[in-house]
């Protein structure tokens, strides 16, 4: 098995990574189903990266559709340790201008229950901690990056995950904008669930690509608008990524890297051999 330490979950608009060297494409399967795509990893600054186009080639996966169970499984079989999340959002404050990145620090779910939001149940409990979702020190380093790559760049804010895939009314952004939160998108979670149960430092690089539909002097947002922003800020994502690759460099400790040594409430006598099994990669030492 191919191995990598970083993974790269790329957005709309991010289907492919340039300036890869020594590229190979995997194709995997996982006990919940399979990836939206063939993973790609190739070396950046002398480290393997993994990437992986979160709707698929081609933008075939609603965010409803994303089988992210099946994405984060894979990264883990590859070995991957941190993840950096790329996401196209709206923009709820005026000064997270279209074109600009942020990398948030909190992350709110208003999505709607539709998406498997856990690799444990079916008679195998965990109750992670997830008061801090996103990993501070993979976020510093993403922030770094970005501003290494001139990019015009914030740090903070909570990102607000709608189920979609309709963007929303103007009732809604404007509450959302009242309830205080900074970005909307429609994919970070349950990515960022499951990244760490996973025991996967995880942390999103947010690309400003509109204004939702709440700002006065900005028309309501559509998918043209974005994917032309997205368009002259996609080769400023890749060189934000290639940026971060060293800073990650041999890595740190996180605390999600032992999300689940205080997590499991099953008694393990009560673990069905057919759950052990399909989770035995992620929970396996604690059990
Ligand atoms: C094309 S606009 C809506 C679409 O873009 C964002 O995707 P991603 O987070 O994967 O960049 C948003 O969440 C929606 O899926
Ligand atoms: N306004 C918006 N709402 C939800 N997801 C988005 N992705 C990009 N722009 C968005």
């Amino acid at each position: 098995m191919p191995e990598a330490t970083i993974g790269v979950i790329g957005g709309s608009g991010l289907y492919a990574m340039a300036g890869l060297t020594d590229v190979e494409h995997v194709t995997l399967e996982t006990p919940f189903g399979a990836p939206s795509d063939a993973y790609v990893i190739g070396t950046i600054a002398g480290r393997r990266v993994a990437f992986l186009p979160r709707h698929g080639v081609g933008h075939r996966f609603s965010p409803s559709e994303v089988p992210s169970r099946a994405n984060i499984h894979g990264f883990k079989q590859l070995g991957v340790q941190y993840l950096v999340s790329i996401s196209a959002v709206g923009s709820l404050r005026e000064e997270y201008a279209p074109g600009h990145v942020v990398v948030p620090d909190q992350l709110y779910d208003r999505t709607k229950s539709l998406r498997p939001a856990t690799f444990f149940d079916e008679g195998l409990v965990v109750h992670v901690a997830f008061d801090k979702p996103l990993d501070r020190t993979l976020a510093d380093l993403i922030e770094q990056a970005a501003h290494a790559a001139g990019a015009t760049c914030h740090r903070g804010g909570t990102l607000v995950v709608i189920e979609g895939p309709q963007f929303s009314t103007l009732a809604e952004s404007q509450e959302n904008r009242r309830a205080g939160f900074s970005l909307i998108g429609m994919t970070a979670l349950p990515e960022a669930k499951l990244a760490r149960e996973a025991e996967i430092a995880y942390a999103t690089l947010a690309l400003v690509t509109d204004y939702d539909c709440w700002h006065p002097d900005h028309d309501a947002v559509t998918v043209d608008s974005v994917i032309q922003v997205l368009r002259s800020n996609a080769a400023l994502a890749q060189e934000i990524v290639r940026q971060v690759v060293p800073l990650i460099g041999d890595g740190f400790d996180s605390p999600s890297h032992h999300a689940l040594a205080s997590a499991i409430i099953t008694d393990r006598a009560a673990i069905a051999p057919a759950k052990r099994k399909q989770v035995a990669l992620l929970v396996e030492k604690y059990l």
